[in-house]
Protein backbone atom coordinates (compact mmCIF):
# COMPACT_ATOMS: atom_id res chain seq x y z
CA UNK A 1 0.00 0.00 0.00
CA UNK A 2 1.52 3.70 -0.73
CA UNK A 3 0.17 6.24 1.69
CA UNK A 4 0.35 9.97 0.52
CA UNK A 5 -0.55 13.09 2.68
CA UNK A 6 -0.61 16.40 2.39
CA UNK A 7 2.31 16.10 -0.79
CA UNK A 8 3.59 19.02 -2.09
CA UNK A 9 5.79 19.47 -4.99
CA UNK A 10 6.81 22.63 -6.65
CA UNK A 11 8.38 23.78 -10.64
CA UNK A 12 8.58 27.14 -10.34
CA UNK A 13 4.92 28.39 -11.17
CA UNK A 14 3.51 24.32 -11.21
CA UNK A 15 2.11 23.44 -7.74
CA UNK A 16 1.11 19.58 -6.74
CA UNK A 17 -0.37 21.07 -3.77
CA UNK A 18 -1.90 18.61 -0.48
CA UNK A 19 -2.25 15.51 -2.01
CA UNK A 20 -3.65 12.80 0.35
CA UNK A 21 -4.04 9.31 -1.47
CA UNK A 22 -4.40 5.84 0.00
CA UNK A 23 -3.47 3.68 -3.12
CA UNK A 24 -4.64 -0.04 -2.35
CA UNK A 25 -3.04 -3.20 -2.98
CA UNK A 26 -4.08 -4.59 -6.18
CA UNK A 27 -5.89 -2.08 -7.84
CA UNK A 28 -5.51 -0.47 -11.00
CA UNK A 29 -5.75 3.01 -10.94
CA UNK A 30 -6.24 5.18 -13.75
CA UNK A 31 -4.95 9.06 -13.96
CA UNK A 32 -6.08 11.28 -15.88
CA UNK A 33 -5.97 15.49 -16.12
CA UNK A 34 -4.92 18.33 -18.75
CA UNK A 35 -1.84 18.24 -20.10
CA UNK A 36 0.49 19.69 -17.10
CA UNK A 37 -1.44 19.03 -14.42
CA UNK A 38 0.96 16.89 -12.76
CA UNK A 39 0.44 13.37 -14.10
CA UNK A 40 4.22 12.56 -14.72
CA UNK A 41 5.18 14.46 -11.43
CA UNK A 42 3.05 12.26 -9.33
CA UNK A 43 4.24 8.51 -10.94
CA UNK A 44 7.38 10.27 -10.88
CA UNK A 45 6.91 11.08 -6.70
CA UNK A 46 5.56 7.45 -6.23
CA UNK A 47 8.56 5.72 -8.44
CA UNK A 48 10.85 7.59 -6.16
CA UNK A 49 12.49 9.83 -8.92
CA UNK A 50 11.07 13.10 -7.84
CA UNK A 51 11.66 14.08 -3.95
CA UNK A 52 8.70 15.61 -2.56
CA UNK A 53 8.80 19.22 -1.11
CA UNK A 54 6.38 18.79 1.46
CA UNK A 55 4.49 15.65 3.42
CA UNK A 56 4.75 12.25 3.62
CA UNK A 57 5.14 9.37 1.66
CA UNK A 58 4.88 5.58 3.10
CA UNK A 59 5.31 3.10 0.65
CA UNK A 60 5.08 -0.38 2.43
CA UNK A 61 5.06 1.42 5.57
CA UNK A 62 8.91 2.56 4.89
CA UNK A 63 8.97 6.47 5.58
CA UNK A 64 10.15 7.96 1.89
CA UNK A 65 11.72 10.90 3.52
CA UNK A 66 14.35 9.20 5.17
CA UNK A 67 15.23 6.17 3.32
CA UNK A 68 18.86 4.80 3.70
CA UNK A 69 20.52 4.13 0.10
CA UNK A 70 19.52 -0.03 0.61
CA UNK A 71 15.74 0.84 1.32
CA UNK A 72 15.51 2.97 -1.69
CA UNK A 73 17.14 0.30 -3.57
CA UNK A 74 14.76 -2.40 -2.36
CA UNK A 75 11.58 -0.05 -2.82
CA UNK A 76 13.00 1.13 -6.67
CA UNK A 77 13.34 -2.50 -7.23
CA UNK A 78 9.42 -3.32 -6.66
CA UNK A 79 8.59 -0.48 -8.80
CA UNK A 80 8.33 -1.10 -12.76
CA UNK A 81 7.89 1.79 -14.60
CA UNK A 82 7.51 2.90 -18.14
CA UNK A 83 8.45 6.72 -19.21
CA UNK A 84 6.87 8.95 -21.45
CA UNK A 85 10.08 9.01 -23.05
CA UNK A 86 10.77 5.52 -23.23
CA UNK A 87 14.57 5.74 -21.13
CA UNK A 88 15.45 3.18 -22.74
CA UNK A 89 19.67 2.86 -22.96
CA UNK A 90 20.60 3.62 -26.16
CA UNK A 91 24.23 1.70 -26.19
CA UNK A 92 22.65 -1.58 -25.37
CA UNK A 93 20.39 -3.92 -27.00
CA UNK A 94 16.68 -4.40 -26.62
CA UNK A 95 17.57 -7.64 -24.81
CA UNK A 96 20.21 -5.89 -23.11
CA UNK A 97 17.63 -3.32 -21.75
CA UNK A 98 14.98 -6.02 -21.11
CA UNK A 99 17.85 -7.84 -18.77
CA UNK A 100 18.40 -4.82 -17.23
CA UNK A 101 16.05 -4.54 -14.15
CA UNK A 102 16.97 -8.51 -13.58
CA UNK A 103 20.76 -7.87 -13.69
CA UNK A 104 20.23 -4.97 -10.66
CA UNK A 105 18.96 -7.82 -8.59
CA UNK A 106 21.55 -10.31 -9.34
CA UNK A 107 19.97 -12.36 -11.84
CA UNK A 108 22.04 -13.69 -14.54
CA UNK A 109 19.57 -15.74 -16.50
CA UNK A 110 18.27 -14.58 -19.70
CA UNK A 111 14.85 -16.70 -20.29
CA UNK A 112 12.64 -14.01 -18.71
CA UNK A 113 13.72 -11.51 -20.87
CA UNK A 114 13.15 -13.38 -23.95
CA UNK A 115 10.12 -14.18 -22.80
CA UNK A 116 8.74 -10.82 -22.13
CA UNK A 117 10.18 -9.49 -25.62
CA UNK A 118 8.30 -12.73 -27.40
CA UNK A 119 5.43 -11.92 -24.99
CA UNK A 120 5.40 -7.90 -26.54
CA UNK A 121 5.61 -9.34 -30.10
CA UNK A 122 9.21 -7.81 -30.57
CA UNK A 123 11.06 -11.40 -30.43
CA UNK A 124 13.78 -11.77 -32.80
CA UNK A 125 14.56 -8.22 -32.01
CA UNK A 126 17.28 -9.13 -29.29
CA UNK A 127 20.39 -7.56 -30.58
CA UNK A 128 18.44 -4.33 -32.33
CA UNK A 129 19.33 -1.36 -30.59
CA UNK A 130 16.55 1.35 -29.62
CA UNK A 131 18.21 4.05 -32.14
CA UNK A 132 16.79 1.36 -34.89
CA UNK A 133 13.19 1.00 -33.58
CA UNK A 134 9.69 3.08 -33.82
CA UNK A 135 8.30 5.24 -31.20
CA UNK A 136 5.80 1.93 -30.90
CA UNK A 137 8.61 -0.77 -30.39
CA UNK A 138 10.80 1.07 -27.95
CA UNK A 139 7.45 1.64 -26.02
CA UNK A 140 6.91 -2.12 -26.32
CA UNK A 141 10.42 -2.53 -25.05
CA UNK A 142 9.94 0.04 -22.02
CA UNK A 143 6.90 -2.39 -21.44
CA UNK A 144 8.78 -5.74 -21.24
CA UNK A 145 11.56 -4.37 -19.16
CA UNK A 146 8.98 -3.00 -16.72
CA UNK A 147 7.31 -5.83 -16.21
CA UNK A 148 10.05 -8.47 -16.81
CA UNK A 149 10.94 -9.00 -12.50
CA UNK A 150 7.28 -9.29 -11.81
CA UNK A 151 6.87 -6.06 -9.46
CA UNK A 152 4.64 -5.05 -7.05
CA UNK A 153 3.70 -1.93 -8.77
CA UNK A 154 3.63 -0.89 -11.93
CA UNK A 155 3.63 2.86 -13.20
CA UNK A 156 2.55 3.87 -16.67
CA UNK A 157 2.98 7.05 -17.90
CA UNK A 158 0.94 6.66 -21.85
CA UNK A 159 2.30 3.55 -22.38
CA UNK A 160 -0.04 3.05 -25.24
CA UNK A 161 -0.29 6.89 -26.60
CA UNK A 162 2.45 5.85 -29.38
CA UNK A 163 0.53 2.75 -30.23
CA UNK A 164 -1.71 1.64 -33.17
CA UNK A 165 -4.96 0.82 -32.05
CA UNK A 166 -4.00 -2.93 -32.45
CA UNK A 167 -0.50 -2.54 -30.41
CA UNK A 168 -2.51 -0.86 -27.31
CA UNK A 169 -5.05 -3.32 -27.33
CA UNK A 170 -2.26 -6.18 -26.81
CA UNK A 171 -0.51 -4.09 -24.27
CA UNK A 172 -3.69 -3.87 -22.33
CA UNK A 173 -4.72 -7.60 -23.25
CA UNK A 174 -0.53 -8.20 -21.64
CA UNK A 175 -1.17 -6.10 -18.64
CA UNK A 176 -4.87 -7.64 -17.95
CA UNK A 177 -3.02 -10.79 -17.88
CA UNK A 178 -0.37 -9.71 -15.75
CA UNK A 179 -3.01 -8.41 -13.59
CA UNK A 180 -5.01 -11.15 -13.31
CA UNK A 181 -2.00 -13.39 -12.18
CA UNK A 182 -0.81 -11.68 -9.48
CA UNK A 183 -2.75 -8.53 -8.94
CA UNK A 184 0.58 -5.89 -8.69
CA UNK A 185 -0.96 -2.37 -8.42
CA UNK A 186 -1.14 -0.28 -12.14
CA UNK A 187 -0.95 3.49 -12.24
CA UNK A 188 -2.03 3.98 -15.63
CA UNK A 189 -1.60 7.72 -16.66
CA UNK A 190 -3.74 8.16 -19.93
CA UNK A 191 -6.09 10.82 -21.75
CA UNK A 192 -7.59 8.18 -23.46
CA UNK A 193 -10.87 7.83 -21.43
CA UNK A 194 -12.12 4.57 -23.74
CA UNK A 195 -9.04 3.28 -22.22
CA UNK A 196 -9.19 4.22 -18.60
CA UNK A 197 -12.90 2.52 -19.09
CA UNK A 198 -12.01 -0.43 -19.60
CA UNK A 199 -8.78 -1.58 -17.83
CA UNK A 200 -9.07 0.31 -15.05
CA UNK A 201 -10.83 0.47 -11.55
CA UNK A 202 -10.65 3.59 -9.77
CA UNK A 203 -9.42 6.65 -11.49
CA UNK A 204 -7.86 10.07 -9.86
CA UNK A 205 -8.69 13.06 -11.83
CA UNK A 206 -5.77 15.69 -11.53
CA UNK A 207 -6.83 19.33 -12.13
CA UNK A 208 -3.89 21.84 -12.32
CA UNK A 209 -2.04 19.85 -9.30
CA UNK A 210 -4.54 18.75 -7.27
CA UNK A 211 -7.09 15.35 -7.24
CA UNK A 212 -10.31 16.99 -7.97
CA UNK A 213 -12.36 13.48 -8.24
CA UNK A 214 -11.68 9.66 -7.19
CA UNK A 215 -14.03 7.83 -9.43
CA UNK A 216 -14.60 4.45 -8.94
CA UNK A 217 -15.12 3.29 -12.81
CA UNK A 218 -18.43 1.54 -13.86
CA UNK A 219 -18.89 -0.98 -16.77
CA UNK A 220 -15.57 -1.87 -16.45
CA UNK A 221 -14.84 -4.45 -19.35
CA UNK A 222 -11.88 -5.84 -18.73
CA UNK A 223 -13.31 -9.40 -18.77
CA UNK A 224 -13.29 -8.53 -22.42
CA UNK A 225 -9.71 -7.78 -22.67
CA UNK A 226 -8.85 -11.22 -21.75
CA UNK A 227 -10.84 -12.99 -23.49
CA UNK A 228 -9.97 -14.59 -26.91
CA UNK A 229 -10.64 -13.14 -30.26
CA UNK A 230 -13.69 -14.81 -30.58
CA UNK A 231 -15.36 -14.53 -27.51
CA UNK A 232 -14.72 -10.54 -27.76
CA UNK A 233 -15.84 -10.22 -30.79
CA UNK A 234 -19.05 -12.32 -29.83
CA UNK A 235 -18.97 -9.78 -26.68
CA UNK A 236 -18.85 -6.70 -28.74
CA UNK A 237 -21.53 -7.69 -31.32
CA UNK A 238 -23.99 -8.62 -28.78
CA UNK A 239 -24.12 -6.50 -25.68
N1 LIG B 1 11.84 18.23 -13.83
C1 LIG B 1 11.10 19.34 -13.99
N2 LIG B 1 11.66 20.55 -13.95
C2 LIG B 1 10.91 21.67 -14.07
N3 LIG B 1 9.59 21.67 -14.28
C3 LIG B 1 8.97 20.49 -14.36
C4 LIG B 1 9.68 19.26 -14.22
N4 LIG B 1 8.79 18.23 -14.31
C5 LIG B 1 7.58 18.80 -14.52
N5 LIG B 1 7.68 20.14 -14.53
C6 LIG B 1 6.56 21.09 -14.70
O1 LIG B 1 5.51 20.67 -13.85
C7 LIG B 1 4.24 20.83 -14.49
C8 LIG B 1 3.49 19.50 -14.48
O2 LIG B 1 4.16 18.62 -15.40
P1 LIG B 1 3.75 17.10 -15.59
O3 LIG B 1 4.69 16.53 -16.61
O4 LIG B 1 3.69 16.45 -14.27
O5 LIG B 1 2.28 17.24 -16.19
P2 LIG B 1 1.39 16.15 -16.95
O6 LIG B 1 0.02 16.26 -16.39
O7 LIG B 1 2.05 14.81 -16.89
O8 LIG B 1 1.44 16.72 -18.43
P3 LIG B 1 1.35 15.95 -19.87
O9 LIG B 1 -0.05 15.39 -19.97
O10 LIG B 1 1.59 17.03 -20.86
O11 LIG B 1 2.41 14.90 -19.87
C9 LIG B 1 4.53 21.40 -15.87
O12 LIG B 1 4.33 22.78 -15.82
C10 LIG B 1 5.98 21.05 -16.12
O13 LIG B 1 6.60 22.00 -16.93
Amino acid sequence: MIQLKKVRKSYGDFHLRDITLTINEGVIYGIVGESGSGKSTLLSILNLTTPIDEGELVIDGVHCETLTNSQQRALKQEMGMIFQEYHLLNNLTVLENVRLPLKLKGIKDVTKAIYWLEKVGLSGYDTTYPSQLSGGQKQRVALARALVTKPKYILLDEATSALDEYNAQLILQVLSEVHAEYQPTIMFVSHDLDKIKIFCQECLILDKGSISHIVTVTHNRKDELLASYPEKAFRRLTT
